[in-house]
């Protein structure tokens, strides 16, 4: 049995996996290069930047990790070709968004770039190569990016592995160093699983052997998709039954403890929110719905879709709250939006309830004042532009993007939260409170807020699942 050892990786896509995953890699490998590549010169120069609080992703931990191995045996660059005929293994971490046009369109996934990436490798490659996964693909992309890299090969010999990442934005250099699990599928034949065990060898340095799952690699694919079709199902789950708690008296929060503590349901991702967000919980279910599909399964697809349908009533009906408690008009009002990440500890915007709350609230000609700790305005606007609700200058005259949290809420007709930064907790509510005018309405679209203590101040105080 001939062992692989790999001594050089090279990773294609530095953004939030790639960057992430490839740094933690080089930490715990000294003796392995990894070179991370990108098509993007901008992304690679802040990679490479040598004030750390520029690196294009912020993540707790992250530059740390890229202090102590950039330059070391951590590069990133834009040659992709050569990073490609050095390397032993090539991570395929690009992004995969949902089609956009052609069939499919709105719901499969795009994966004109992971074709890119197959075929750059069988034309460049003069060697025999380990190709990996990394980025989320339907069930059985494998098979066809081995059929590109077959039919490109000239006589080299390439394994294709599936090793989905599960790691959450926030938290993605803790999930990294401690994975629940690090899975991994390859083929039957022998090649297959000496490619297996040589990507194996890499994640024990760090990694318990009882947590590195092998698979096939059908069953590696699609779990990904089901992980975070599951994930998701459980945020719509428990948002579905605080729209019952608003009209019925109970707490939705008090319900997700008293379920929880039920072990077989467990207390994590049972937060109520005004609708998840991130690039990937609505991306991947679509892309299982557009499968099951074409599988002409549709009892199954229509199960699965009901999740997007869930959050997407979760976003409007916080909206409309708003309106409503805003005596049915909040045309010309200021409203300050508190939070524009998808989640806390992460500059990541893609799909952020915030976008859509903020669009609505807009088509009712509010006025806006976004503050976020880590997004800078660029993004707010390139987030509400992409929409195309209207025009770029309008945007730009009825939102106010703010560094300073007190400037958006002060003189606001309401405050609204949609992101859970632990500092929103720490504020000086009673200035707000005193600052704002009257009757000050309240939103907590992620019950993060002491209820008590704001509507003691005199806060109109609407929360997730709670009647006030
Ligand atoms: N963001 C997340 O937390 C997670 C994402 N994933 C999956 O990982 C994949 C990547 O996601 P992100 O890192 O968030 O995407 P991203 O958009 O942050 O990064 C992808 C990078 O790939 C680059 N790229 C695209 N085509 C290229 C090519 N041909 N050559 C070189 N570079 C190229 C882009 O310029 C971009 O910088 C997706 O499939 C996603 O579903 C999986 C787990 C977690
Ligand atoms: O494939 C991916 O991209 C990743 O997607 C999610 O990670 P992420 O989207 O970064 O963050 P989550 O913590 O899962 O949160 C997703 C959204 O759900 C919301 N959420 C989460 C949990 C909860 O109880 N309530 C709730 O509203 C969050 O605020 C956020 O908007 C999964 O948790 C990761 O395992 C997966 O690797």
């Amino acid at each position: 049995m001939t062992e692989t050892r790999i001594k050089h990786i090279a990773c294609i896509g530095a953004g939030y996996v790639g960057g992430p995953t490839m740094a933690v890699i080089a930490q715990k490998c000294p003796d392995i290069k990894v070179t991370v590549v990108d098509i993007s010169r901008e992304r690679i120069a802040e990679w490479n930047d040598s004030n750390l609080d520029n690196l294009p992703i912020y993540e707790p931990g992250l530059k740390e990790v890229v202090a102590e191995a950039r330059g070391r045996n951590l590069f990133f660059c834009t040659d992709v070709e050569g990073a490609i005929r050095e390397a032993d293994m090539i991570f395929i971490s690009v992004n995969t968004p949902t089609k956009t046009y052609g069939v499919g369109k709105g719901m499969a996934a795009d994966l004109k770039y992971v074709e890119l990436c197959a075929r750059q490798i069988a034309n460049v490659a003069t060697g025999n190569k380990i190709v990996v996964e990394k980025s989320t693909l339907p069930v059985r992309t494998a098979q066809s990016i081995r059929t590109i890299l077959d039919a490109e090969s000239n006589g080299l010999q390439f394994q294709v592995l599936s090793n989905p990442e599960f790691l959450a934005e926030g938290t993605a250099v803790s999930d990294l160093l401690n994975p629940d699990r690090v899975l991994i599928g390859g083929s039957e034949e022998e090649g297959g699983q000496a490619a297996v065990r040589a990507l194996v060898e890499i994640y024990a340095r760090w990694v318990d052997r009882s947590k590195i799952l092998t698979t096939n690699i059908w069953s590696s694919e699609l779990s990904k998709l089901t992980a975070n079709a599951f994930l998701a199902q459980r945020v719509s789950s428990i948002n579905a039954i605080s729209a019952l708690c608003e009209k019925s008296g109970a707490d939705v929060d008090e319900i997700a403890r008293a379920i929880g503590m039920d072990s077989r349901i467990g207390p994590k991702f049972l937060k109520a929110s005004v609708g998840f967000g991130g690039s990937c919980f609505q991306k991947d279910i679509l892309n299982l719905v557009y499968i099951a599909r074409s599988y002409g399964l549709t009892e199954v697809a229509d199960y699965w879709e009901q999740v997007i349908s869930m959050n997407d009533y979760q976003k409007r009906r916080f909206a409309e709250n708003i309106v409503n408690r805003l005596f049915n008009t909040v045309s010309g009002k200021k409203i300050a939006i508190m939070g524009w990440a998808f989640k806390k500890d992460t500059n990541d915007t893609r799909e952020s309830a915030a976008i859509y709350v903020a669009d609505y609230l807009l088509n009712e000609q509010a006025e806006l004042w976004v503050y976020d700790p880590k997004v800078k305005a660029e993004r707010v606007y390139a987030d509400l532009d992409y929409l195309n609700t209207r025009g770029e200058d309008e945007n730009r005259k009825l939102v106010k993007v703010v560094r300073d949290p007190y400037e958006a809420m002060q003189g606001a007709h309401a405050v609204a939260v949609l992101t859970e930064w632990d500092e929103f907790k720490a504020y000086d509510w009673q200035r707000v409170y005193d600052d704002m005018k009257k009757p000050a309405f309240l939103f907590d679209g992620r019950n993060i807020l002491d209820r008590n203590k704001v509507k003691a101040l005199g806060f109109e105080f609407e929360a997730i699942g709670y009647r006030s």
